[in-house]
């Protein structure tokens, strides 16, 4: 008689430990039910990542399910593997019709992710109990502290139930309570307790490997001979006893009256893991009535082919099994250490699998969506930042932090409420769901002969669009869009000469609504429009994107604005590139929002809470920026794209700098700064090398080699048009996100921007009563040229007669590593860009520090986080100037100049407070000035 039938005549079932396409497609499955008389099949984890990630037999199905559109790995996951549960569920249903339900069964087990949440349990089985919407599944919940609960809440709701992970007899006693008194639950209910089956499933093998090591390690070599490969058995045996006395008891006899269905005992883990003992060792040790047996393949081929079969084995030798217990616990050995261990120890056994599994899903996925679209390498300098990048993955993988990112879990940052500020992670759906309305209302602008936009805004309502529209230009038919973020009154002459003030629509963008530049700029373009088309009609010219219940929302309601957008309160400015701030100027200047949008979202599901970080875009980079930083002072994060789309680098320097730019910490982003040979740069940097596809720039692209084969650290981005924009917006949300995790610190805070707007704010108010500002004294004054500085920062300059001479002291007090801060509050244009540019190179060049440009006000939105509140290696130079031609505010007795000459003191003074070096250079004329400072900067650098 085929030795595996013969077990079916003890009573005892069997059922398949594995699972896979090819067991289904090629009969195997079919002809194990028709020839050896199996009974079920048993799935975890590690079968499925075998069968899926260690074989092509699912590419095809992968690609069919792709090609429907991109799903997220979890759902690739379920598509693949519920597919597999089904067809084998119907290739058993016969043997469950035949048993009355007694067998018959596939067991799919709930994610080991949340082996230790109770209610994320409970509600995934019954996720898969109807996905799956078989009657002879079984879903199998872990025997943890949290999932015994789950049982009783499961079964009593009608589901079959398998507990697996199952190693001590005390636990299971609280198994079979739960399912008994899941059935009393169901019963009660008026439910039919006769189709509910379970099993408990108790791991064998793994006893035996983690006793025998303990054995190991005893001195009395003859007890641990005696023991070794034995604790596991009698384990077993002892929990079959448990079984009988329980399914005997007064209370479950109640319940068969009912007609329910003992929770049977499952042998599982029945392999033998120790090659010295026998392959057959645990299937014939426990061969008993009434209990099933789950094998492996290569187990059940063994035991067919030399089993041998002693019916009701398991009830042989008690008394040894005892006497078992008894000597461990006399050596000190004590099992429910031993099991406890194994429940922790298989939970993040199955976690790596399902880790594997996802990770080459994810690959998969990447390879059918066009792996270029997600193109990231990041090259990390040398051997110990690549080995200490590799090692935080990993620990990011085992601590499940991708999922606690996605969770909002505060304590991954520093548990200050960061559970409010991820709503960013959620917006590119919902936005999604609502293009419709903002194309309407686009078109609805358009239609009304609008020929420009101007976006009045600050740092992050402002630098997205402004990315946007600098790298999609001017759409014909549709507004152009202007983005003003800035006080200086030449810069709003700029802007209000470029546009016809009566075909010109503004957007007033700001969260909180109380940001004063957009306030101020409202004040004048209100006033200005007014005057253009009259005050009944200004409001039409006036769109306020606004979180609910600003003061703007306010006084946009007031004033008649043509619309209000909301933002949403859990997303912080920076942040807000996906949402209504950077959807509403994208929208009115006639960009396919949808599209853009798309970008993000494939980049949402390659960063998803399913992918582990080594195969998760934006967790990689921010681990890489995150780890560079804090273990290797790499945290100069220098930013190069192609030509095309450089004015991310603006976008992404709030980003970084806002987010991670405090307590003494953090990344010093810097963009624009001309690209030099590897000798020129410090060991600080990190470069990040935004490549647009087909239009990369050859120099940039070489440069960039050299500073990778210098062993700079470099991460390669490849953008593959102007569309994945999107894309790029959402992988560096994520990156920053956790990077600041790394660095240890809020990464949705800004504590110390706040501190110049309070003193910006005092100026500006002692200015309306008085109408002066603080007079100061120059340590020196020559050619429209004067130099302020406080005190600390003149006495460490020394005197000087000549600017060179105090500009050299002031290079002269870089240290190594410091960077270089040009703080311009002066009009933000071609001409003044290259100037400060031509100054930063020269700097670089000579003293090796990064440099970095800001134009004030504008910075102080984005990277003035950094330079007041993140490591004291800043040496900064504040540039301003006279305002020859100066505004004033209607409604205020201020000019836009005393504003902006009052943002540059007040956050002077914050910089001097926290220490920094400082100093402020004072043109008469702008261009002149600028000529002069550039050389005597060559000079003070010679
Ligand atoms: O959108 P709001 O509230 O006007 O803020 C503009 C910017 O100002 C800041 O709060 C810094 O001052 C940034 O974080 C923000 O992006
Ligand atoms: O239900 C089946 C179990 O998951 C399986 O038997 C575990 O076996 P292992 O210990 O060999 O991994």
């Amino acid at each position: 008689m085929n030795r595996l039938k013969q077990l079916e005549s003890f009573g005892q079932s069997i059922w398949l430990d594995d699972l896979k396409r090819d067991l289904i497609t090629s009969g195997k499955l079919r002809s194990l039910v028709e020839r050896d008389g199996l009974k079920g099949v048993t799935s975890n984890p590690s079968i499925f990542e075998k069968a899926i990630a260690e074989s092509d037999e699912y590419a095809d199905a992968l690609k069919q399910f792709q090609s429907r559109g991109d799903h997220h790995v979890m759902e690739i996951y379920e598509h693949l593997a519920l597919a597999d549960i089904r067809d084998a569920a119907d290739i058993l249903r016969p043997v469950y019709d035949q048993t009355g339900g007694r067998d018959g069964y596939v067991s799919l087990e709930c994610s080991p992710y949340i082996a230790n949440d109770t209610e994320a349990t409970i509600a995934e089985a019954k996720r898969l109990w109807a996905a799956v919407d078989r009657a002879n599944l079984m879903v199998k919940v872990p025997g943890t502290p949290a999932g015994i609960p789950a049982i009783r809440k499961l079964v009593g709701a009608g589901l079959n139930i398998n507990i697996t992970l199952l190693f001590s007899i005390t636990v299971y006693e609280k198994v079979a309570d739960a399912y008994i008194a899941g059935l009393e639950d169901f019963l009660k209910a008026g439910g039919d307790v006769s189709r509910i089956a379970s099993v408990a499933s108790f791991f064998v093998s793994r006893i035996d490997t983690a006793a025998d090591k303990k054995l190991d390690a005893l001195p009395d070599k003859n007890i641990a001979d005696a023991l070794r490969g034995k604790v596991a058995i009698a384990n077993a045996k002892l929990a079959f006893e448990r079984y009988k006395s329980i399914f005997a008891s007064e209370r479950w006899h109640r319940l068969a009256g009912a007609g329910a269905k003992t929770q049977r005992l499952l042998w599982a883990s029945t392999s033998t893991k120790n090659p010295a003992y026998k392959d057959t060792l645990y299937v014939e040790a426990l061969i008993g009535r009434d209990t099933v047996d789950t094998m492996p393949p290569a187990t059940m081929d063994a035991f067919r082919d030399h089993g041998e079969a002693k019916a009701d084995a398991i009830e042989d030798r008690l008394a040894h099994a005892r006497s078992v217990f008894e000597t461990l616990g006399k050596q000190g050995i004590s099992l429910k250490d031993i099991t406890d261990q194994l429940v922790v120890d298989g939970v993040q056994q199955f976690a790596d699998a399902f880790d594997k599994l996802c990770g080459a899903i994810a690959r998969r996925r990447l390879a059918l969506i066009d792996g270029d679209r997600i193109g990231q390498k990041i090259s990390a300098g040398f051997p110990e930042m690549q080995a200490a990048i590799d090692r935080e993955c990993n620990d990011w993988r085992k601590k499940g932090l991708v999922r606690s990112l996605w969770s909002g879990d505060a304590a991954l940052w520093t548990n200050k409420g960061e559970e409010k500020w991820v709503g960013w992670l959620q917006i590119v759906d919902r936005e999604l769901r609502d293009v419709g309305a903002l194309e309407a209302f686009a078109n609805n602008v358009r239609r009304d002969g609008f020929g420009d936009a101007v976006l009045l805004g600050m740092g992050g309502s402002s630098l997205g669009p402004e990315v946007i529209a600098e790298t999609f230009g001017h759409q014909s038919g549709w507004p152009l869009l202007h983005v003003l973020d800035s006080t200086d009154p030449a810069q709003i002459h700029t802007i209000e000469e470029a546009v016809q003030l009566d075909k010109t629509i503004f957007i007033v963008s700001s969260k909180s609504g109380s940001t004063v530049e957009p306030n101020i700029l409202l004040d004048y373009f209100f006033a200005r429009v007014s005057a253009a088309v009259g005050r009944d009609r200004a409001g039409d010219h006036f769109v306020a994107v606004t979180d609910p219940g600003s003061s703007l929302e306010k006084r946009a309601k007031r004033s008649g604005f043509r619309h209000i957008f909301y933002g949403l309160p859990g997303i912080g400015g920076r942040y807000s590139v996906l949402s209504n701030f950077g959807l509403v100027p994208a929208a009115l200047m006639g960009i396919d929002i949808k599209r853009l949008l798309e970008t993000a979202s494939v980049m949402e599901r390659s960063c998803g809470p399913d992918v582990p970080p080594s195969e998760n875009p934006g967790v990689e980079l921010g681990i890489a920026l995150g780890v560079a930083a804090a273990s290797f002072g790499c945290n100069k994060v220098t930013i190069v794209a192609s030509p095309k789309i450089d004015d991310l680098g603006a976008w992404l320097e709030q980003l970084l700098a806002e987010s991670t730019g405090k307590d003494g910490r953090g990344l010093i982003p810097l963009t624009d700064e001309p690209l030099g040979t590897p000798d020129k740069y410090s060991a600080d940097r990190f470069f990040v090398y935004v490549e647009l596809e087909g239009m990369a720039d050859t120099y940039q692209r070489e440069a960039i080699s050299a500073l990778e084969k210098a062993s700079h650290p470099v991460a390669r981005i490849t953008v593959k048009d102007i569309w994945h924009l999107g894309q790029e917006f959402f992988r560096w949300e994520i990156a920053t996100a956790v990077a600041g995790a790394v660095i240890g610190i809020n990464p949705f805070d800004q504590p110390d921007v706040e501190a110049s707007k309070v003193k910006t704010a005092a100026l500006t108010s002692a200015y309306e009563k008085t109408r002066e500002l603080p007079v100061e004294h120059p340590l020196f004054r020559e050619n429209g040229i004067a130099v302020y500085a406080d005190p600390n920062n003149a006495s460490a300059l020394g005197r000087h007669n000549t600017l060179q001479g105090i500009l050299k002291s002031y290079f002269d007090r870089i240290e190594p590593n410091d960077y270089v801060a040009l703080l311009a509050y002066i009009e933000r244009n071609k001409a003044h860009t290259e100037a400060m540019s031509a100054m930063r190179e020269s700097i670089r060049d000579k003293t090796h520090a990064a440099t970095c440009l800001g134009f004030g006000p504008r910075f102080q939105h984005s990277t003035g986080q950094a330079y007041k509140g993140g490591p004291n290696t800043g040496v900064f130079m504040q540039i301003t100037s006279d305002d020859p031609e100066d505004i004033e505010i209607p409604g205020h007795r201020l000019s836009f100049g005393v504003v902006k000459a009052a943002q540059a003191q007040g956050d002077l003074d914050v910089l001097v407070e926290r220490g920094r070096r400082a100093l402020r250079i004072h043109l008469k004329d702008v261009d002149a000035g600028l000529a002069e400072l550039e050389r005597a900067v060559a000079e003070a650098l010679a």
